[in-house]
């Protein structure tokens, strides 16, 4: 047996859309539906009423070389209807506008049937009959070249057929058995323009659903890739960015800030936990990891620019970038910080230099540091290697002459 592939996804694909006979969408489908269709129908528009100005034109010069007393009847309704078709492809171009486009071109075609009505009536000649077909004619213009929707079509054809059936048999000028023919003629052209464009309007709302199902696709393509993303640079404990997160964050705003020539205001601030290994030692793994997030906390809460973060560098290091602040401003925060950790009074029986929770702190600012994101950790990281060996649980950083001061 052949194997089906699998399906991952909850959406349908092309093979699930399945339209109603009467080709109705649920509500917010249908509202979009009828933009989308405008749309369309708006872009041929122009080209519709330049072939039917065209076919009115020759339909003049047509009568006017059968007979020139029938075109001096029948010119002005041609006038007419040309200058509705107008009004029509200017309305098409207008996106304010195109809620009448419909409208509009059932104006043209009612016009359109009705003129031809009126001069099969008011001619004097053999052709007059053949004026009648303008009803029809109008129907398949409304439906098949201004693109009318079907519902509209459907019902505009009926009213003009029973237009054409009073003029034709409300009438003594015109023949018992011709009217009968032309109607039937009218009829039959009629249904024939509806059925095309029922299947038209079939196919387009088809291709509006594929679409939109297409779209659904991408946006939850889109969602997953987020998910992803986000997974991919967020640490799962602490909630921080991880270290690939981080160093996306600090190429980009050393970048940015590069640009505006300013990224000497950008400082890093490196972190450890001090005797960690002897809290995990003490207190467990667990108790160690309530304590990660309750340490990583501070900081988050402390980082007031919305372009600074917070980045879990590895196990128990952590990096607070500052942007736009400067190395004084920088040490400011560090020590802040490092007394809250300090208060918030974690007990750490293991640790050597206190009772409780507390980290050593080294802080470097891009302007001492190349501008570079390398460059910039290991400065940072050099002064906190300094804080710790001073004793830790105190702040260090990079000075402008490239040494390490402890505070
Ligand atoms: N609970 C917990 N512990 C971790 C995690 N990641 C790393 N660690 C632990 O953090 C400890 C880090 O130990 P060290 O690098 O020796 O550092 P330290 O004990 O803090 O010593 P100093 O930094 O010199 O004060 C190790 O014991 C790791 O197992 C984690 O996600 N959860």
């Amino acid at each position: 047996m052949k194997n089906e592939p699998q399906r991952t996804s909850t959406l349908p694909n092309g093979n699930d859309i399945r339209l109603p006979w009467h080709l109705r969408l649920p509500a917010p489908l249908e509202r979009d539906f009828a933009d989308y269709f405008r749309g369309s129908v708006a872009s041929v528009t122009p080209w519709a009423a330049a072939s039917l100005v065209a076919l009115l034109i020759l339909a003049l010069i047509v009568e006017y070389t059968i007979s020139p007393e029938a075109a001096a009847v029948t010119w002005r309704p041609r006038l007419l209807c040309v200058m509705l078709i107008v009004a029509t492809a200017l309305i098409a171009r207008r996106a304010d506008w195109r809620r009448w486009l419909h409208v509009s071109s059932l104006a043209v075609a009612f016009a359109v049937a009705l003129t031809g009505n009126w001069m099969g009536l008011n001619v004097d000649h053999a052709m007059a009959f053949g004026l009648f077909l303008q009803t029809p004619l109008a129907i398949l213009m409304a439906c098949v070249v201004l693109r009318v929707p079907f519902h509209l079509a459907a019902v505009s054809s009926l009213a003009m057929l029973g237009i054409l059936v009073l003029t034709l048999f409300g009438s003594d000028r015109v023949d018992r058995d011709l009217s009968l023919v032309l109607l039937l003629l009218s009829v039959a052209s009629a249904s024939m323009s509806l059925f095309g464009q029922y299947i038209y309007e079939r196919l387009l709302r088809q291709h509006f659903l594929s679409e939109n199902v297409l779209f659904q696709h991408r946006d939850e393509l889109h969602s997953a890739n987020r998910i992803l993303e986000n997974q991919a640079t967020v640490d799962g404990l602490t909630g921080c960015l991880n270290r690939r997160g981080m160093e996306n964050r600090l190429d980009e705003v050393l970048h940015g800030f590069g640009r505006g020539g300013v990224s000497e205001r950008i400082t890093l601030v490196l972190f450890d936990i001090d005797f960690f290994k002897q809290y995990n030692d003490t207190y467990g793994h667990l108790a160690g990891d309530d304590c990660l997030k309750t340490v990583a906390s501070i900081p988050r809460s402390m980082a007031q620019n919305s372009k600074d973060f917070v980045a879990r560098y590895g196990g128990e290091e952590f990096v607070v970038v500052l942007v736009d602040t400067s190395l004084k401003d920088a040490l400011v925060f560090a020590e802040r910080m490092r007394t809250r950790i300090e208060q918030l009074g974690l007990p750490h029986t293991g640790s050597r230099i206190s009772q409780v929770v507390t980290i050593s702190v080294g802080v470097a600012s891009a302007g001492n540091c190349d501008n570079d994101a390398t460059n910039l950790i290991k400065c940072a990281d050099e002064a906190l290697y300094q804080a710790k060996g001073a004793g830790r649980n105190r702040v260090a950083y990079m000075s402008d002459q490239g040494r390490v001061v402890t505070l």
